[in-house]
């Protein structure tokens, strides 16, 4: 398979300079499985700190950045910003985004677009509700958020998203999908890349997984054919976050 494991951890709205400073430090002295890509999210507060301290095979995310170039638009990041910082992705479509900060479909698309033709590498983040799961209405809603990104971006340009499935219910909840349910959407999605994007992004663009992974669940979950990496939240904060990364690996005897 060609398609490079990836795993992300999403620091999401913690840390302080302290502990941002030693996370990164254990991680570049860890062992980390060399034929995983890592990138790390921390809050954009520490953007520049953490691309200064990590190695540089650690690749650093933004956790969102805005659509427009510049201008009058408090509170916000641009991609010309997070470029000249050395940021070389982020993360887009957050369900905390979404539901939180009420980001709908078309935003999220324009920010997509507005991050890849401005040179970065986006993590597109997807998923269902708990109440959209239980009406079966996952793949409809996993689509739908899809196609509203392909609409803005050109077909080639899906080789710089890594989509992350993230069912809003197993985000933060300690319920992680069963190996099943993550390989079912999984392969929906790239049923959906071959069916209208291409069979090249089909092939080559990263289905990843995120909700409640830990060193305990990550194992099975990276077995899955169409499992291609995770999106860690909690788990990222925690010495656990190597394990994950080496979750292809079997622990020394
Ligand atoms: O939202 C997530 C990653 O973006 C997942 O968070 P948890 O791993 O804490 O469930």
């Amino acid at each position: 398979m060609s398609r490079r494991f990836f795993v992300g951890g999403n620091f999401k709205m913690n840390l302080v300079v302290n502990s941002v400073t030693s996370i990164v430090t254990n991680l570049n002295t860890a062992q980390l499985d060399p034929s995983t890509e890592v990138v790390i999210a921390p809050p954009s507060l520490y953007l520049l700190l953490v691309r200064q301290l990590a190695d540089s095979k650690i690749g650093v995310a933004a956790q969102n950045v805005f659509d427009k170039p510049n201008g009058a638009f408090t509170g916000e990041l641009s991609v010309e910003q997070l470029r000249d910082a050395h940021i070389d992705w982020t993360i887009i479509g957050h369900s905390e985004r979404r539901v939180v900060l009420k980001e709908d479909d078309d935003f999220v698309a324009r920010k997509t677009k507005a991050a890849i033709d401005g040179g970065l590498s986006v993590i597109l983040c997807i998923g269902e509700s708990l109440d959209e799961r239980e009406a079966e209405r996952t793949i409809e809603i996993v689509t739908r958020q899809l196609n509203a990104v392909a609409e803005c971006l050109s077909k080639n340009q899906w080789t710089k998203v890594v989509i992350a499935y993230e069912p809003i219910w197993a985000i933060g909840t300690g319920k992680v999908a069963t190996t099943a349910q993550a390989q079912e959407a999984h392969a929906a999605i790239r049923k959906w890349l071959a069916e209208k994007i291409s069979s090249e992004s089909a092939e080559n663009t990263r289905v990843i997984y995120g909700g409640s992974v830990s060193d305990g669940n990550c194992k099975d979950l990276a077995k899955q054919p169409d499992v291609d990496g995770f999106l860690v939240g909690g788990a990222s904060l925690k010495p656990a976050f190597v394990d994950i990364v080496n979750s292809r690996i079997s622990p020394p005897m």
